[in-house]
């Protein structure tokens, strides 16, 4: 079997125990831990003088490297995290453009090209993830690279509409099509990336289902990213120190509790979340006192304005719930700004009554699956789930809200803390059921799978005299 190299821009700290940030790093490292191989990106420091690192821990070898502070102000926090995450997330009213850093997001991509070209062997497969890093493949195929190269999108892939905001969008989408295989997270991003190519550009369905555009054949399919459950429910069970988890009444009764964790972005929903629980306090007053709320936030990309603006205007939304409702042995929200170890997010997952989960888009969100899988299959606890969160293709059994609706989410925070447990225990094994048919291992093997047929394919093609580039796929 071939060897794995994965790229992406985030890599999972090296030091085991250390927290990982967002939940690329999270499946990726347990996915690439059951394989072995490279992982190759950012080591998330800012210097000026980049020098790549090696360290191998088990059967992965991580080459990382710094970057200088203006290819990290232009390609990471410029156009990554300024133009195409907030476009993608459907945040038009939030997104920027400057052609400087669109400059420098595709000469970061170029130079990481040629920074990982002497560690390549020839038959490695390269598996490239994310946003960051959509022209890499175009940049390896100039510099001669012929290995098969596969490209997952963990965010959403925006309707059309949307996605020409960006002004260079044809150029960018176009380096798209020199991958032998783009994945997306669910059939929705799927169908409007193919709408993008068949109606913007032009490009044309084939027979076999792939893609032909700019003279380039290549295929397209989705791969929701999922969690090892019993690794998640072991988790949960070896963390022991109840007493940090649970609050309790003046008469000795245990509270119930209702829990979120996001990074701290705008597209997570947090205000809207903040909004609706306190609706929920107001339309529903017996449940005072009788439940509190713990929102988990580490801050994310905090020198990105957009960032800043989120965190203030959350700290006022906290401090608004708190100080109208408050009582002296009583706090409703507990926000927390900073990241916890996964051992005790489990622990708190298991031993909360809600899962608070309503992003305003989100690509999958493994927060939702960890929800689930963490809990105890006796008395399980409810998911309340945004529609606009990927993982709502699947866990359509949890009660599925939309964030901008207010007052829905406050109903759903009642009837959630009502549910009765034969209604709790059926949602809770439907959505067992789902996130067991798509693990973290069935998303890597089916991506990995899919890549290496279509190698099969390219090889019978090379046997036949092309060159392997100008290769087509025959199914
Ligand atoms: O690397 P950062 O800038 O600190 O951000 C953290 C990660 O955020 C995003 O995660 C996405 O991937 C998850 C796993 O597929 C998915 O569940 C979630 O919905 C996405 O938002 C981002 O896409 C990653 O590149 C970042 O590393
Ligand atoms: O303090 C924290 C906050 C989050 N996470 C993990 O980070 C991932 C977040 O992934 P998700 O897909 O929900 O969102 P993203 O941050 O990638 O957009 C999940 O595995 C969380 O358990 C963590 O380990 N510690």
């Amino acid at each position: 079997m071939s060897r794995l190299v994965v790229v992406s821009n985030r890599v999972a700290p090296i030091k085991e125990g250390k927290i990982a940030a967002g939940g690329l790093a999270v499946g990726v490292y347990d996915a690439l831990r059951q394989s072995g191989g490279i992982w190759f990106g950012w080591n998330g420091e800012v210097n000026k003088n980049p020098q790549m690192r090696t360290e191998t821990v088990g059967n992965v070898d991580y080459v990382t490297m710094a970057l200088n502070k203006t290819d990290y102000d232009q390609y990471y926090r410029g156009f990554s995290n300024a133009t195409l995450w907030p476009i993608f997330h459907y945040r038009v009213d939030l997104a920027r453009y400057n052609r400087e850093e669109y400059e420098g997001y595709r000469r970061v991509n170029a130079m990481m090209v040629e920074k990982l070209k002497p560690l390549l062997r020839p038959d490695d497969t390269i598996w490239i993830h994310d946003y960051h890093l959509i022209p890499f493949a175009e940049a390896c195929r100039m510099s001669g690279i012929r290995n098969r190269i596969g490209f997952f999108l963990h965010i959403p892939f925006p309707a059309p509409g949307i996605i020409t905001v960006i002004p260079p969008h044809n150029e960018l989408l176009k380096t798209l099509c020199y991958y032998d295989l783009v994945g997306f997270q669910t059939e929705c991003d799927r169908l409007a990336f193919q709408d993008y190519i068949t109606r913007e550009v032009r490009g044309v369905i084939e027979r076999d289902g792939s893609l032909t555009a700019y003279g380039r054949n290549f295929h397209t399919g989705v791969y929701p990213i999922g969690v090892v459950p019993d690794n998640v429910r072991q988790l949960a069970n070896s963390y022991r120190e109840r007493r940090h988890l649970v609050g309790y009444n003046s008469d000795g009764r245990r509270r119930k509790t209702i829990v979120s964790v996001d990074r701290l972005d705008y597209s997570k929903g947090l205000v809207e979340r903040f909004r609706a629980y306190a609706a929920f306090l107001e339309n529903f007053p017996e449940h005072r006192r009788k439940v509190e709320f713990i929102q988990i936030a580490p801050t994310s990309r905090s020198d990105v304005k957009t960032y800043q603006t989120i965190r203030r205007q959350l700290e006022s939304e906290a401090g608004h719930i708190n100080g109208r409702l408050s009582d002296l042995d009583w706090t409703p929200l507990h926000y927390l700004n900073k990241s916890h170890d996964r051992r005790v997010l489990m622990g708190l997952f298991s031993r909360a009554e809600v899962g608070f989960v309503t992003p305003l888009r989100d690509g999958m969100n493994l927060v939702a699956k960890e929800y689930v899988a963490a809990q105890n299959p006796d008395d399980p606890g409810v998911l309340i789930l945004s529609r606009f969160a990927g993982a709502a293709q699947e866990l359509s059994s949890a009660l599925i809200v939309n964030p901008y609706d207010c007052i829905g989410m406050a109903e759903a925070l009642d009837r959630a803390l009502r549910m009765p447990l034969a209604e709790r225990k059926d949602r809770y094994e439907h959505m067992m059921q789902a996130i067991r048919a798509a693990d973290l291992d069935t998303w890597r093997d089916d991506f990995l799978r899919d890549l290496q047929s279509f190698t099969i394919h390219q090889a019978v093609e090379a046997e036949k005299g092309k060159s392997v580039n100008e290769a087509v796929f025959v199914s």
